[in-house]
Formats: structure tokens, sequence, C-alpha cells
């Protein structure tokens, strides 16, 4: 395999010439822009790999020039995690894949791997279709932080989603980052400019629900003395998040339905058919396609909404994006309490990367915050780091206990209602109980 690598430190240049030439591959280098592009032209290689800041030019423009002008050429991008905007913008221009700085030879080998054999099996098809050209970025876009493989295969299916107005389920667990990667594809799309409004169905009445989604006019029911705009028509051009999609009441859902299809609503005590060009995005926890078998979601809803679906995994079944995401929100946490980043050592790094995270990421996040609040120190060790999750993670990291059941049990709901921030209808679908049996424990623990 012929390799073209862009970047402009010669010393990395070297390791990666080393690395790539035990693998058989010819290799080129260029230490500029200008100096790769000439190369790519004369040499063709089948895989560049490209840093996207070099010093006379950027990378995106070099990438793109190689994605136009010699399509058959596949472009791995090397990147700071800083720079997601840029990574996403650059698997919109159609980068095979990309790497973070400080490279990881790892990563290096597992992205060839791919390209290997995604190349074996395209030896039969067509030429790569050419792809859409990124929004300029606005800045408003939230961090995805994440270098996983599942994480890699959700920021390309934001770059895929992005520009359309198709509409996407994203699916996982509490914390995973579905808000998040929800306003990303939002921030990251031709439509940024327009709101971005979110529904939180699970916290909706029936009747409330209704009104506030799709307005209502004057006189419709007692207390609306004024015509008023629902989410729905707020909206505009822009995306509407119905965030835990799978607790919208079974009314609604038909109205919702009605909506997708024909992309029309009326308000309540109305008769004029509006239309809206809004595109909705969707999460849920649950499990909709068994939700959708008992009933307690439509089918036809369920079929619907999942067009695109975005899978989520929780963090425990992708620990090589923990020491990332700790770093990231270290940095996150220095800047907005004002205070020294604080670093933490290989005991903690290991203690992360080994602890289960029911909560996911909102966990990590909230650990570390707690951790660097309440430790004096500029470095965060295990026990720092051991104390934060305690507070409110499960039991995952703590001995055995002679505890009774009950005790247990006590913990358990508690810690629960703690990572779900007091929220009762997602402790009990996380606890497997009712509302009414999850109240009266509490009753019985002596909270009203
Ligand atoms: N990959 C990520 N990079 C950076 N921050 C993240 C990432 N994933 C999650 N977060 C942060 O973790 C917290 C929880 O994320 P978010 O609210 O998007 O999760 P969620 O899956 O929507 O949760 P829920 O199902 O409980 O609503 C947020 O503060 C978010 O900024």
């Amino acid at each position: 395999m012929r390799v073209l690598i862009i970047d402009d430190q010669a010393s990395l240049l070297d390791s990666m010439r080393f690395f790539l030439e035990q693998r058989k591959c010819k290799v080129y280098t260029a230490l500029t822009g200008k100096e790769g592009l000439k190369t790519a032209f004369r040499e063709r290689p089948s895989l560049v790999i490209l840093d996207l800041k070099l010093p006379d030019m950027d990378g995106q423009i070099i990438l793109k020039k190689l994605r136009n002008d010699m399509p058959a050429t596949q472009v791995i991008i090397v990147t700071a995690f800083q720079d997601m905007e840029n990574t996403i913008n650059c698997i919109k221009l159609g980068a095979f894949d990309f790497i973070h700085k400080p490279i990881d030879i790892n990563e290096i080998d597992s992205a060839l791997n791919r390209f290997d054999k995604i190349n074996r099996a395209r030896t039969h098809q067509d030429p790569p279709q050419k792809q859409g050209v990124a929004a300029p970025s606005d800045g408003k876009t939230p961090y995805i932080v994440g270098k996983s493989q599942p994480m890699k295969e959700v920021f390309k299916k934001i770059a895929m989603v992005s520009d359309s107005k198709v509409t996407v389920l994203i699916q996982g667990e509490s914390g995973t980052g579905k808000e998040v990667i929800a306003r990303t594809i939002h921030y990251q799309g031709a439509w940024k400019n327009h709101p971005f409004m979110v529904v939180d169905c699970s916290t909706l009445v029936d009747t409330l629900t209704e009104s506030q989604l799709f307005g209502y006019e004057k006189g419709a029911f007692t207390g609306a003395d004024v015509t008023r705009k629902g989410t729905l028509e707020l909206a505009g051009e822009g995306t509407i998040f119905f965030d835990e999609i799978g607790e919208m009441p079974l009314r609604l859902q038909s109205k919702l339905l009605r909506f997708l299809h024909e992309k029309e609503f009326i308000r309540v005590g109305g008769s004029k058919v509006l239309q809206s060009d809004a595109r909705i995005l969707a999460a849920t926890n649950l499990d909709l396609a068994k939700m959708a078998s008992n009933g307690r979601l439509r089918s036809d809803l369920f079929y619907r909404l999942r067009v695109v679906t975005i899978y989520v995994p929780p963090l425990r079944d992708r620990r090589s994006d923990i020491s990332l995401l700790a770093n990231y929100f270290l940095k996150k946490i220095g800047h907005k309490h004002q205070m020294p980043i604080k670093t933490i050592t290989s005991g903690a790094r290991q203690l992360l990367e080994s602890y289960a995270w029911p909560g996911n990421v909102r966990e990590l996040e909230n650990s570390l915050i707690r951790a660097a609040v309440l430790t004096k120190s500029p470095v965060l060790t295990r026990e720092d780091i051991l104390n934060a999750i305690s507070e409110t993670g499960v039991d995952a990291v703590q001995e055995p206990s002679e505890k009774t059941l009950a005790e247990v049990e006590k913990e358990h709901i508690l810690q629960v209602l703690k990572i779900k921030q007091g929220h009762l209808g997602k402790a009990c679908r996380t606890l497997g109980i009712s509302r009414p049996t999850l109240r009266k424990k509490l009753n019985q623990y002596g909270y009203k």
C-alpha cells in the first residue's frame, strides 16, 4: 500500500514512517500542505494521513481537494480532540477516519486494518460518491468527546444526517450523551440558525402537552385568552428534540405520527391546517421495539421514528473514551469554577477506567466535579475519586459488606435517585418498580 503522511512534525513523520514500513507500506512524507498536495498528485497514494493543522494551509482545504480530484485516495485525518466541529466537517467532506493527537500507534494500526478491510470490499464497487459540503462553524456546537470505534460511528452518523431533515432516533442508557448528540446534529447542520427546541415527554401531562406542542386558539379552553403558538410552530425550520419519546401519551403519539407523515398540524381549538418544516429528533433509553410489541408505543410511530437510529453505547462498553473524557471534564471544571486545571494520578485513571459507570458519562462528569471541588491538592488520587464516586455511584467499587437486604435496597434506591437527579419516573425505570412502590418506599425512609 502507498501511504502519504502530511504533518509538520518531522519527528512524528519519522516514527510513522518506521511503523508503516514495518507493515510493508511504501511511505511518502511532506511537512507542508503545498508539498503534500504536490506529492499526492505525483505519487497517487491509496491513503493519505493528514494533520488538520499545517503551517501553510488549512487541512480541510487539502482534504476537499484530495476528495474532489483523487476520489480513489482515502484520507485519515489527525486531529486534536478539541477539534470536534472540524472533525465532523471532515467526515462530511469524505474523510475515511480520524485519529487523535497525541498519536497512539494502536489507533493507526486499527485505522489501517479498517482501511484494508474496506478497500478489499470496495475493489468491485463504483468509485466513492462525492460527499456534501459542511456548513461553516458557529461555535455553538457542544463538544462530544470520544475516540472509541462506536463513538467514531456516532460521529459519522451525525455528519451523514445533519444536513438533511431525516428523522433520527437516538438510543442509549441514561447519561450516555443522547441530548449532546441531538444538539450536535442541529448545530452542525444547515438549519443551525433556527431554533433547537426540547420536549421532555416524561414530564408532560396529556392535555397540557397538546397545547404546548400544537399551540392553541383564543378561547380553546378556560384561560386561553390569547392565541399561542406551540413548539412545532416556534421551531420553524429548526429542530424539535423529543426526549424520552417512549413516555409520550398514546393519544399524542397519533398526533405526532400525523405530523411526521404530513408535516401538518392544527392548533388546539382551531380548524386551519398549518404546515411545519421542523426536523424531528427523538431519544429514548427504553426498548421501543418491545414497547411497540406490547402496545405501549404505536408501532407505526416506532417505524417512522427509527428511519435512522444512532445507538450510543454505555460508557462501560467504550472504556477507551474514559481517559479522554476525564481530561476534557477536568479542563471544563477548571474553566467553569475558575480554578487551576487538576490532573489525576495513574491509580485514579485506572480506577476511572475500571469502574462500571452505571450513570454513564453524566456520572463520570459529576464524580469529577465533586472530586475536583472537594480536593485541595492539584492532583486527584484514587482515594479522591473513590470518595466522589461512592457519594453518588452504585456499589461497583465497594468492598463486600454485612448489610441487611433492606439497608442495601434503601442505599441503592437513594443512589439511583441521586443519579437521576431526583427524577422519580427515570428512577422507577432504572429500578424496575412502579411509581407508587417507589413513593411507598421513600415514605418508609422518612421522605415525603
Ligand atoms: N461524549 C461526550 N462528550 C462530552 N460530554 C458528554 C459526552 N456524553 C455525555 N456528555 C455530558 O454528560 C452529561 C449527560 O449527557 P446527556 O444529557 O446528553 O445524556 P442523555 O443520554 O441525554 O441522558 P438522559 O437519558 O438521562 O436524558 C452532559 O453534561 C453532557 O454534556
